[in-house]
């Protein structure tokens, strides 16, 4: 199991602040991600109606609207998308407007089979990816009218030629369109992939210092509770607070305290073993557990890092630190850390800044 090792720094920007400006990048980001497929796929897709509705011998102005249509209207949604609150809500009335006008499109070339079928197919995918399969079914209606409109401008005519010409015009569309919609699920899956990395490890650790939080900690301890149970060596358990903490918020400000904080919890991370798991219990009290360690080397290892917390921060702070090894007696965690804590009440009375290690005397104490 990874520790935290890199300790979270404090944000230059408020976090309802940080919220928007995320939100706001977020958005951006989306509507000029939904421009490139439709600025790159109308032109392949025209490609692949444009042989039928040549052989047609369409109008001029049929040839204007397409180009007007395929140049100019992934613009047009890019602009409306960036006026948008929510662009990703009205990106999906666009993409309803691509599944109206695609289907205008097949009525315009005569439904010709091979394009008809491959820009019908593109539809969908388009819309399952939007959507999810609900949103075909809208996709439906919207075609339904495509259709409809394109079949009163042009009347229903069946252009039913296919030929390799025909298949060589479909062919750039059939090869980019599962490519880009597959890249782009593809990119999906990593950014939930990485969003829930960036949850877990949030819901682990905690928030100032960068060690685990209680919660988290207190599972891997109830674990290796379980594993010393089963008899699989000696480990060791220590709770560690701040001498006159109270003091340094009082004298040099919270935010001075903080800082004393984050500066411990990187010490704890940087002088025990990478397989000791430190937590933060709670305000200036942390948590350590030494998997493997028998009593005399975790009472070492910790009047060590006492003993360096002291010089690095000049004499100025104290650790008291409470330190009990497990023992076949014990029922559950919580009697382990009532050990620990027994012992940190000891080493505070006895005048702080000093390890104690827990005897079974001290259990009625
Ligand atoms: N700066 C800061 N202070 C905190 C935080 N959490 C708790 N505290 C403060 O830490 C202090 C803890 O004080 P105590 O543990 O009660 O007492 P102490 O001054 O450390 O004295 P002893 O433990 O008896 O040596 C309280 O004043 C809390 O307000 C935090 O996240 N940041």
């Amino acid at each position: 199991m990874d520790r935290p090792t890199a300790l979270q720094q404090p944000s230059e920007h408020p976090p309802g602040q940080q919220g928007r400006a995320a939100n706001g990048q977020n958005r951006s980001q989306f509507v000029w991600r939904a421009l490139m497929p439709r600025a790159l796929g109308l032109p392949v897709g025209a490609l692949c109606l444009s042989l039928p509705l040549w052989e047609l011998q369409r109008p001029v102005w049929v040839w204007v609207l397409l180009a007007l249509f395929v140049f100019v209207w992934p613009w047009i949604a890019l602009a409306l998308s960036l006026r948008y609150r929510e662009p990703v809500r009205f990106e999906r009335w666009h993409i309803l407007f691509d599944s109206f006008a695609g289907t205008f499109w097949i009525a315009a070339a005569g439904f010709s089979p091979l394009a008809s079928c491959v820009a019908f197919a593109m539809l969908q995918a388009n819309n399952v990816a939007a959507g999810g399969t609900r949103f075909v079914a809208l996709g439906w209606l919207a075609q339904l009218v495509g259709v409809g409109a394109g079949v009163a401008v042009f009347g229903f005519s069946f252009h039913a030629a296919i030929s390799l010409q025909h298949l060589m015009f479909c062919l750039p569309m059939m090869v980019l369109h599962p490519l880009v919609i597959g890249s782009t699920l593809y990119d999906l899956a990593q950014s939930v992939a990485r969003s829930r990395r960036k949850l877990r490890t949030l819901s682990q650790t905690d928030s100032l210092t960068g060690v685990f939080n209680r919660r988290y900690w207190s599972e891997l301890a109830q674990q290796e509770f379980l594993r010393c149970r089963r008899g699989g060596g000696p480990s060791c358990l220590a709770l560690i607070d701040v001498d006159n903490f109270k003091a340094v918020n009082d004298s040099q400000g919270h935010l001075a305290g903080d800082e004393l904080l984050v500066r411990l919890g990187t010490a704890l991370c940087a002088d025990l073993r990478e397989t000791d798991l430190v937590g933060r219990y709670g305000g200036d009290e942390f948590c350590v557990l030494l998997p493997m360690t028998a009593e005399h080397g975790g009472g070492t290892a910790l009047e060590w890092l006492r003993e360096r917390v002291a010089r690095d921060e000049n004499g100025n702070v104290g650790l008291s630190i409470g330190l009990a090894s497990w023992r076949p007696d014990m029922n559950e965690l919580e009697d382990w850390i009532r050990c620990a804590d027994q012992a940190l009440y000891q080493a505070k009375s006895r005048g702080r800044n000093q390890v104690v290690v827990h005897r079974h005397e001290q259990a009625g104490a």
